[in-house]
């Protein structure tokens, strides 16, 4: 590695996730351990998605990021967990048109640049940080020749973001919440594939680009520390309601994927309300689009 003119990248596109039954909270803050299962549709990637392009170089003095063309910090813990595990899992990269060869123990000495965008609002409420540390994760794995299957590197995905961890598979997915301490059964399977409900059409309507008042992180933590409700609905709702959704899934029974949707998503700000002091996430705007949809009995997914 003398020569120190050369670069090589990867872009990748991941398509954000719209969860149907709903993470809210976790047992482990640091490797992102939720109390309940969820379950989530992946969008179509050619909507809302984020582009990521991951490039090394020997010239390179740090490892940099920039979301959005603004440059951000990388030292927080999540960007640190998922640099680290793909780091470990690095083998050795050839590229004989441009002579580059790295071998695996030369990844520790590297640094790496990342430039991500988002093609919708970031940290609104459209889940940005499921589509940008999926796709942090699964670009860094493409560069680095990182080997192991879409479970495990969702695994690393949701060391970044919980939600994260199911935008790595297609169609339907399930993040199974697991019980190991080191988090080791915490990962995404998919249900099914993004072919096998063909006709299921998702509408999102963003009432509001504007960045929330209280993140998802922050926002689950109070509601762990004083939502009795939450508690009740992690042991004795939601696990009912993830084999409900299962079926209707599988069976492709829209009024009961529609009511169980529904019902969670009404269920998640209801803890909302039930966390002290009290978090809002939905406007006037899109309590309007709540009744109004329910009149035309059309299945609005509400992302937050
Ligand atoms: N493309 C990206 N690459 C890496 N990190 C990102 C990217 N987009 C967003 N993030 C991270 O995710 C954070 C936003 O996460 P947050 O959970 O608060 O909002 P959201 O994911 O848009 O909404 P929600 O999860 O509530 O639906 C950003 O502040 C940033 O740290
Ligand atoms: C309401 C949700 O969208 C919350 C998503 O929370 P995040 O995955 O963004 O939270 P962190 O794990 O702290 O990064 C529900 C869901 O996607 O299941």
């Amino acid at each position: 590695m003398a020569n120190k003119n050369w670069i090589l990248m990867v872009t990748a596109q991941t398509p954000t996730n719209i969860a149907v039954i709903k993470y809210w909270g976790k047992r482990d803050e640091t490797l992102i351990l939720p109390i309940n299962d969820s379950i989530s549709v992946t969008l179509d990637p050619e909507h809302l998605c984020t582009t990521t392009t991951v490039a090394v170089s020997p010239s390179f003095e740090s490892d940099k990021m920039w979301l959005n063309g603004k440059e951000i910090s990388l030292a927080g813990g999540r960007y640190q967990s998922c640099l680290r595990e793909i780091r470990s899992r690095a083998n050795d990269v050839e590229d004989e048109e441009k002579g580059i060869s790295i071998k695996k123990q030369d990844w520790d000495k590297l640094h790496v640049h990342i430039a991500s965008f988002n093609n919708f609002p970031t940290a609104a409420g459209l889940a940005s940080s499921a589509a940008g540390f999926a796709c942090l994760v699964y670009s860094l794995a493409k560069l680095m020749n990182v080997k192991e299957e879409q479970g495990k590197l969702s695994a690393i995905a949701r060391q970044g973001s919980g939600s994260a961890c199911r935008s790595l598979f297609g169609g339907f997915v399930k993040w199974i919440m697991g019980n190991e301490a080191n988090g080791s059964d915490s990962m995404a399977v998919q249900l099914a594939s993004e072919t096998h409900w063909d006709d299921l059409v998702i509408i999102i309507a963003v009432v509001s680009s504007r960045q929330k008042e209280t993140s998802s992180t922050s926002g689950m933590r109070e509601s762990v520390d004083t939502s009795p409700l939450l508690h009740y609905r992690s042991k004795e709702v939601v696990p009912k309601r993830i084999l409900q959704m299962e079926e209707a899934i599988k069976t492709r029974d829209f009024p009961s994927f529609a009511k169980l949707t529904c019902t969670d998503s009404n269920q998640f700000h209801a803890v909302c309300l039930d966390t002290s002091p009290p978090i809002f996430y939905m406007n006037d705007t899109s309590h309007r689009q709540v009744l109004l949809l329910s009149c035309f009995s059309v299945l609005l997914i509400t992302t937050l």
